[in-house]
């Protein structure tokens, strides 16, 4: 039991919403389409009450097949029948052509919002949010929506034919439609107890399925670090418990359903085994007559259908209402990054201050604890420090990827939290250590911040990275695709491209997390020519991994576990032989050109290194 729930509890942002708040929100997508569902309502009631007249017409012919007039009558009844019958058969074609488009307006719209949702959703989100499990909301839980929306038309015309059915057995024999309708409660009890368990059920058979999505997602982004460590086999074993949790859960749901079924069936059998007898003793007594009693027994059958089979797709409906639950939850999920009060940010001039800055990824892990800075306009800071230091960790609080918990960042002398963000991160050029391209060609991803660009803004920014030999080596120069994540290009070239980029977006803060991969020697040299035109007359932070970059920069800043113990340029830092000198000889030290194995550390006083 353990094993088949492990790992099947909500999201963080999950959340179950009442009945009927979800049927509002359901019908606030349905609006759009009132006309369509108007007609959708008018071809249901047309067709049922042309399914509901071949008993009439049959009970009708039987009560005149003997005597002179029943050649005649077989004509009159084939002929209704058939008109009846094809008339039907139109107005069911209508209604099912008419939901189908409905639903798939539905369903767009419901997808896109849930598209725009994740969109929105801070950095935090997709972190603690593997990316199967959401793909899976955006897809098949919009698919099941999808399909409760065309049982819910199928539902209504049942109800229809229902009440047709139910008014008939009244005119013709009020003791025995009373007697008909007594078994209804016990039908309907039965179907809404089974309600609450199926909704269960259903919830863990998606929840397992999105497991499974997640699982299949993460070992196709890492499958060429599975290959390199020849761990396929574990990730293969890793898949195998979620798949059969998976296939566990759902064995469990189709019993649960299949269970309801039986139970109606006796129900309604031992009901109708009631019916006959009464309905036969009737017709013996001498006060129905044979056309009556046909149309008595069509009635019973059909009664027991509609109500059989709410119940029975009372299940799928369960599904599809979870389904929704699970996408609205995804689209109300409340941002943890606010911007309280968003007001127009102008061309920024790019200074930024820390002030007492506490922050954390999760609750019980603290990163920053009331970290200052202060960083003024068109300022180079070069970020130095050992791994997991926190380096990066300003970086996004700068573009705002995460939510800091106490303190002050100030940008221009504004509250960050009253910038607009879309003005604001405009504002700001991002280089990743392993910069992310797009498919498509590599002008198609320089233009990108910048769509209206023209074909001459793209070529002047790439030719002013490094004059753009760079350019030369690419098979088709600009129009060359670049491949899924840019993968035909070397990691040098992506560089090149991600720095094109920044230029054609002309922030006015530049974040650059340098890359640890080394390159060749001449695109580390078209690379430091290109950062050199990016970083110009902007404030820029660098996370800085190379010798050139950190000797260049007006600031170095040393950190430590998330507090700066260090500051200066780096010729005074050289001297003052503390903590920086310490990361010198450890990062920096090999990448000096006059650089011989076990040589070039620089010393470090004794009461700087005891300070650690
Ligand atoms: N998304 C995240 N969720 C949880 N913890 C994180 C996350 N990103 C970083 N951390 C943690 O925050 C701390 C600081 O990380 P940060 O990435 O800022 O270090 P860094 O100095 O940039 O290191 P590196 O040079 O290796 O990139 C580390 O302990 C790291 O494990």
């Amino acid at each position: 039991m353990g094993f088949i729930m492990d790992g099947l509890d909500a999201e963080d942002y999950d959340r179950t919403y009442g009945d009927r708040e979800l049927v509002r929100r359901v019908g606030r997508y349905f609006k759009p389409a009132l006309a369509g569902m108007g007609l959708v309502a008018l071809t249901i009631l047309l067709a049922t009450v042309m399914q509901a007249a071949f008993p009439v017409l049959v009970s009708w012919g039987l009560d005149r097949i003997e005597g002179p007039q029943a050649g005649s009558t077989i004509t009159i009844l084939v002929v209704s029948i058939l008109v009846t019958g094809m008339l039907a058969w139109f107005f069911n074609y209508i209604r099912q052509a008419m939901t189908a488009r409905i639903v798939g307006d539905v369903v767009i719209t419901l997808r896109r919002d849930a598209f725009a949702a994740v969109m929105r959703r801070d950095m935090s989100f997709y972190d603690e949010t593997p990316s199967g499990k959401v793909v899976s909301r955006i897809t098949s839980d919009t698919d099941d929506f999808a399909t409760v929306v065309t049982l819910v038309m199928n539902l209504l015309s049942q109800v229809l034919l229902l009440v047709f059915v139910t008014a008939l057995l009244f005119q013709r024999d009020v003791g025995l439609a009373l007697l008909t309708l007594a078994i209804t409660p016990i039908i309907v009890a039965m179907a809404l107890g089974f309600r609450k368990v199926a909704r269960d059920t259903t919830r863990k058979a998606q929840r397992s399925l999105s497991r499974v999505n997640a699982n299949v997602q993460e070992m196709m982004g890492g499958i060429a670090v599975a290959k390199n460590f020849r761990q396929e086999q574990t990730v293969y074993e890793e898949f195998g418990p979620i798949n059969e949790q998976s296939y566990q859960v759902t064995v469990r749901q189709g019993f649960v359903f299949s269970s309801i079924f039986p139970l109606l069936f006796i129900v309604a059998g031992l009901g109708t085994v009631a019916l006959v007898q009464v309905g036969g003793t009737t017709v013996l007594g001498g006060d129905l007559s044979a056309g009556d009693w046909y149309l008595f027994l069509q009635a019973v059958a059909l009664f027991w259908f509609p109500l059989t089979s709410i119940a029975s797709f009372w299940s799928q409906f369960q599904q599809g209402l979870s389904a929704a639950e699970r996408v609205f939850a995804l689209v109300d999920a409340t941002p943890r990054v606010i911007q309280h009060d968003p007001q127009p940010v102008p061309r920024l001039r790019g200074e930024i201050e820390f002030q007492q800055v506490v922050f954390g990824y999760t609750v019980d892990q603290r990163v920053l604890n009331e970290f200052n800075v202060h960083i003024r306009p068109g300022e180079t800071v070069a970020l130095v420090g050992h791994t997991g230091a926190g380096k990066s960790t300003l970086g996004k609080l700068i573009t705002r990827f995460y939510e800091f918990q106490g303190g002050h960042i100030l940008i221009d002398g504004r509250d960050i939290r009253s910038l607009d963000l879309a003005e604001y991160r405009r504002q700001l050029g991002v280089v990743p250590q392993s910069p992310f391209l797009f498919s498509g060609t590599v002008a198609d991803n320089i233009r990108y911040p910048r769509p209206d660009a023209t074909d001459e803004d793209v070529v002047v920014a790439a030719r002013q990275v490094a004059g753009g030999d760079w350019l030369e080596i690419l098979p088709e120069g600009l129009e060359t695709e670049v491949g899924e994540h840019g993968k035909s290009l070397s990691m040098g070239q992506r560089q090149l491209v991600a720095l094109a980029r920044v230029l054609i977006q002309d922030p006015a803060i530049v974040i650059l997390d340098e890359a640890t991969a080394s390159v060749d020697p001449l695109t580390e040299a078209q690379i430091q020519e290109g950062l050199d035109v990016v970083l110009a007359d902007r404030t820029s932070i660098v996370i800085a991994h190379r010798l050139s970059t950190i000797e260049h920069a007006d600031r170095i800043i040393v950190i430590e576990a998330g507090r700066i113990v260090e500051e200066g340029t780096h010729q005074s830092l050289m001297q003052a032989g503390g903590h920086y000198c310490q990361v010198y000889n450890t990062y920096f030290r090999h990448q000096s050109p006059n650089y011989r194995p076990g040589t070039g550390f620089v010393p470090v006083l004794a009461g700087e290194a005891a300070a650690d």
